[in-house]
């Protein structure tokens, strides 16, 4: 069992990562709440595999319980999707002194976040992530939202778990492809801020090795994200350093409609659309690009994309990192050197 806290004042929160550890759940959960209801939002795809075990260990403490499926896929970050999950909370007669809980991946995790954020002005919630990306990466951190036609995660909220409960079990039954997704995230934390990381993740040869070393790599991102959180938990400065690749690999996903390209995929481009913008810069150090690619291939994730100049400047006027007529953008300038570049929005990709 491996322990973090996220020490954000008057917000703080405990990330317990262990295998097995969902047949416990309700033990987790007592350490936080003292009520009675709990609504666990799910996905179609996880709550075949996963929900019994959670809701049953939250039954046999008494709990009483909802479970609520969404249809599995980035489409149900949508706002038709948490009118519904809306409704369904309502229906329970969930008050601002229950639980929710969001058991599953990345989508999940915002959907279920931002309609905690939002209903009632605010019910706690606690974050099982179940694909290695949200265990690494979005069940950390308090960033929750739903997409727009308009573009990725724009209508959000920040709103902290009260816990995130990661099983590594759970890894075992994703799809190679949910699971390279996570690894586009993995690498992203080396490029910005672990060159030792970044170097053993070169060095692993099979997903065999990948999974013997999967719990000390959970265990990093998460620290990671923790330390960057904490100095910065409402993205004003220090926290965009974790949007390295976002800002093409947001106009890559919204370009395709969400559906030909992953989040993670989107990422794994768009770091190396950064390289290749930063070296054309003379701010990324040559061969890191290089570098990039072929970690991504060993990885079996994309290293190119078609996209449009246009496309990409629709990406940055609504980029949330946007201040009035600038852009910062995450460039590194070697594997582990992360730096912020403001730039004018009209001098952007010139
Ligand atoms: N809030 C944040 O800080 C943050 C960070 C990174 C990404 N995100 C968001 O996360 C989303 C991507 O997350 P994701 O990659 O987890 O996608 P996802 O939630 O769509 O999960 C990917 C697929 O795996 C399935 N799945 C989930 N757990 C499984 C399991 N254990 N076994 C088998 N199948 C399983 C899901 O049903 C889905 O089909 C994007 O919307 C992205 O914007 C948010
Ligand atoms: O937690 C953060 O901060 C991140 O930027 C993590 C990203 O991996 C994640 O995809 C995030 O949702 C992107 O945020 P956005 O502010 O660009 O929508
Ligand atoms: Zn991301």
């Amino acid at each position: 069992m491996e322990k973090l806290k996220v020490n954000i004042p008057g917000r703080e929160y405990e990330i317990y990562i262990d295998n097995g550890i969902l047949n416990n759940t309700a033990d987790y959960i007592r350490k936080i709440y003292s009520g009675e209801k709990i609504a666990v939002v799910t996905d179609s795809n996880v709550a075949p595999l996963y929900s019994e075990i959670v809701v049953s260990s939250l039954a046999q403490s008494g709990f009483e319980t909802k479970l609520i499926t969404v249809p599995a896929g980035e489409k149900s970050k949508s706002a038709d999707c948490l009118m519904n999950l809306y409704n369904e909370m309502l229906d329970f007669k969930l008050t601002r002194t229950d639980l929710i809980i969001a058991l599953g991946g990345g989508v999940i995790g915002d959907l279920t976040g931002y309609a905690a954020a939002t209903l009632l002005r605010g019910i706690p919630y606690v974050q099982i992530p179940t694909t290695l990306l949200a265990q690494v990466d979005s069940s950390v951190g308090g960033k929750v939202a739903i997409d727009l036609p308009r573009g990725k995660n724009l209508v959000g909220a920040f709103k902290q778990p009260e816990m995130v409960i990661i099983d590594t079990d759970c890894l075992k039954t994703l799809t190679s492809r949910v699971l390279a997704d996570g690894m586009a995230e993995v690498i992203k934390y080396g490029a910005i801020k672990d060159k030792k990381l970044f170097e053993m993740l070169e060095s692993i040869k099979s997903t065999k090795e990948l999974f013997a070393n999967i719990d000390k790599i959970i265990y990093n991102c998460c620290d990671i994200k923790r330390q960057v959180v904490e100095s910065d938990e409402f993205d004003t400065g220090g926290r965009m350093i974790l949007n390295f690749g976002h800002t093409f690999g947001h106009a890559i996903e919204k370009k395709y409609n969400y559906e030909t390209y992953t989040h993670g995929e989107g990422v794994a481009v768009g770091m190396v659309m950064s390289c290749e913008y930063g070296e054309k810069l003379g701010i990324t150090h040559n061969g890191v690009t290089d570098r990039m690619i072929s970690i991504l291939k060993n990885y079996n994730l994309p290293v190119d994309v078609q996209i449009s100049k246009d496309e990409l400047a629709e990406a940055v006027a609504v980029d949330k990192k946007g201040e009035g007529s600038k852009i910062n953008l995450i460039l590194i300038e070697d594997i582990g050197k992360v730096m912020i570049k403001k730039l004018e929005k009209s001098d952007f990709l010139k």
